[in-house]
């Protein structure tokens, strides 16, 4: 039978602590260790090359007053609480991104290395010490702040209509809702436009579908432009309808808003289909104001500003109309 025949561990070629300092000057990472008294102990390479101070110009330094800057951040208090009590901590990167004065190598004076650091006490006989161990993360947060712009750009273009430009029916749903539960909360006036372009159909069919995207992108921007306060929000509803959120705003001042739309876009002079209704391209406007009995939903809201918007339409199109809960009639044509 053949026995396992394994080699015998040859002698090492270096002492331990030869390769232990090897190591440490090799190591892609800062390591510093202190003792008690805050006195720098260890300095490897990295931390040498990065700082622009040499291990034997920093050896027997003290930490804090090498490095004023860092009294009274986080770092100072890991320090004394791993050398006190012995706890050892990894600092959370958001608050203090840079704390030692590190810089790439071969950039100083620019912009400091961003950091994640951790601190592990130990002893050695009867000495306390503290290893600081610094990581270079400048590349990980410039990526991870890029995709958080990424994010955000993605973010705001899905709440935007790809055609008209101004807010998208998702970014409607979400304001009204936010605005809705603002009016509950502090009783403030909060009124709802839903408006639809007369004889659209007319419009395609005479000059063709590509016309009739500009002509909406054009009603899009006189319809967004009029209205005039931050909070206010314009969107395309769906197809050739658009609405309106009008925060801090009651009914008068919201039929007045409305009634200055469809003036805008009437003044357009945007010559419609002959067998439209009226000459020119026009809007019909529904109107719903919130209140805390009855219409104090999203659902009530635009159930009011479509039934009124329905009895424009029926009115001769090219109106403003004041919608009302379901029992009750609607107010005729301003
Ligand atoms: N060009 C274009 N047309 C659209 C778009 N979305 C909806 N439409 C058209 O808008 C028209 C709406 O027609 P209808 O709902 O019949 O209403 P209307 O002709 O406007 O008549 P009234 O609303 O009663 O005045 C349809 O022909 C749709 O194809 C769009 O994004 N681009």
């Amino acid at each position: 039978m053949q026995e396992n025949i394994l080699p015998r561990p040859s002698q090492p070629a270096a002492s331990l602590s030869t390769l232990s300092s090897r190591v440490l000057g090799l190591a892609n990472l800062g390591l510093a260790v202190i003792d008690s008294k805050h006195r720098i102990v260890l300095w490897n390479q990295w931390m040498a090359s990065h700082s622009g101070l040499s291990a034997s110009r920093v050896q027997g330094s003290e930490l804090f007053e090498l490095f004023e800057d860092l009294r009274g951040q986080r770092i100072e208090q890991a320090i004394h609480s791993a050398l006190q009590n012995g706890t050892a901590a990894s600092l959370p990167h958001g608050l203090n991104r840079a704390p030692f004065p590190l810089y790439p190598a071969g950039t100083w004076g620019g912009e400091r290395m961003e950091q994640a650091v951790s601190v592990t006490p130990f002893t050695e006989g009867k000495e306390k010490y503290c290893l600081i161990e610094v990581s270079n993360v400048s590349s990980t947060m410039g990526r991870e702040r890029q995709l958080r712009v990424q994010a955000e750009a993605l973010r705001a273009q899905s709440y935007v209509d790809g055609l008209t430009g101004i807010a998208n029916r998702r970014h409607f749903d979400v304001a009204l809702s936010r605005e809705l539960k603002r009016a509950s909360r502090n009783d403030a006036p909060l009124s709802l436009l839903l408006m639809d372009i007369d004889s659209f159909k007319a419009y395609n069919d005479h000059f063709g579908h590509q016309q009739g995207d500009a002509c909406l992108t054009l009603v899009a921007e006189a319809f967004a432009a009029t209205l005039q306060r931050p909070a206010d929000l314009a969107a395309r509803y769906g197809g050739e309808e658009f609405a309106a959120v009008l925060p801090d705003t009651d009914l008068a001042q919201a039929q007045i808003v409305a009634e200055a739309i469809r003036a805008r876009v009437a003044a357009l002079d945007v010559p419609h289909a002959p067998a439209a209704v009226h000459p020119n391209v026009t809007l019909s406007i529904g109107v719903a104001t919130f209140d805390k009995t009855q219409l104090n939903d999203a659902a009530a809201m635009l159930g009011a500003a479509d039934r009124a918007l329905y009895v424009a339409k029926k009115a001769g199109r090219n109106c403003v109309i004041v919608g009302t809960p379901p029992d009750q009639p609607s107010p005729p044509a301003a």
